[in-house]
């Protein structure tokens, strides 16, 4: 399954984006990885895990329904400075299988986990520009964010024993403060 077939406003990175964006919306390697090496201290900062009210097109990448979903959002941190919001999306029957490392991640990078096990593969990326109006984009402004216009975003499907773990990573406007 590719991600651009699920719903239609998601597509593959081949359409326009933004030039100073594009490298953060396409490198398939850690995103974790990519901020460390662009600045002294990276973070992890935990917002919300639990029970979530999902879009349809998430939830069916999910294989739940829209109310029964667990999410985790954090903010990733570049010395200091929110530059990544990001929304992770799991069923909850995998949380005592195959994705039961979701549970404790706590303060730490969830890529640290998934990029550590050879077992673990990823769908290609899609991205998207969020409006205003778009949930993620909401989420953002209600973390205090300081948001003048649309931001764009990426996801992809973390893939263990056949079971779906939907990544979206939506770049913050300090994303543009660190080196491209
Ligand atoms: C998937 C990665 O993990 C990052 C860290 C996340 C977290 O801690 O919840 C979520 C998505 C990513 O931005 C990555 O580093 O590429």
């Amino acid at each position: 399954m590719t991600l651009s077939r699920a719903g239609t406003a998601w597509r593959s990175p081949a359409l326009f984006m933004p030039p100073p964006l594009r490298g953060w919306l396409t490198d398939p390697h850690s995103l974790t990885a990519r901020i460390r090496a662009r600045c002294r201290h990276f973070s992890v900062q935990p917002l919300r895990t639990g029970r979530a009210a999902l879009a349809a097109d998430e939830a069916s990448l999910v294989g739940c329904g829209r109310a029964r979903a667990v999410s985790r959002e954090v903010l990733l941190r570049a010395d200091g400075r929110p530059v990544v919001f990001a929304h992770s999306v799991v069923n909850p029957r995998d949380l005592h299988g195959v994705w039961h490392m979701f549970r404790g991640v706590g303060s730490r990078p969830l890529g640290a986990l998934l990029f550590a096990d050879a077992r673990i593969a990823r769908s290609p990326l899609a991205v998207r520009r969020l409006d205003w109006r778009h949930p993620l984009h909401r989420r953002v402004r209600a973390e205090g964010i300081a948001v003048s216009g649309p931001l764009w975003a990426r996801r992809s499907l973390f893939m263990r024993h056949g079971r779906p773990l939907l990544v979206t990573e939506v770049f913050l406007p300090a994303i543009s403060e660190l080196a491209p």
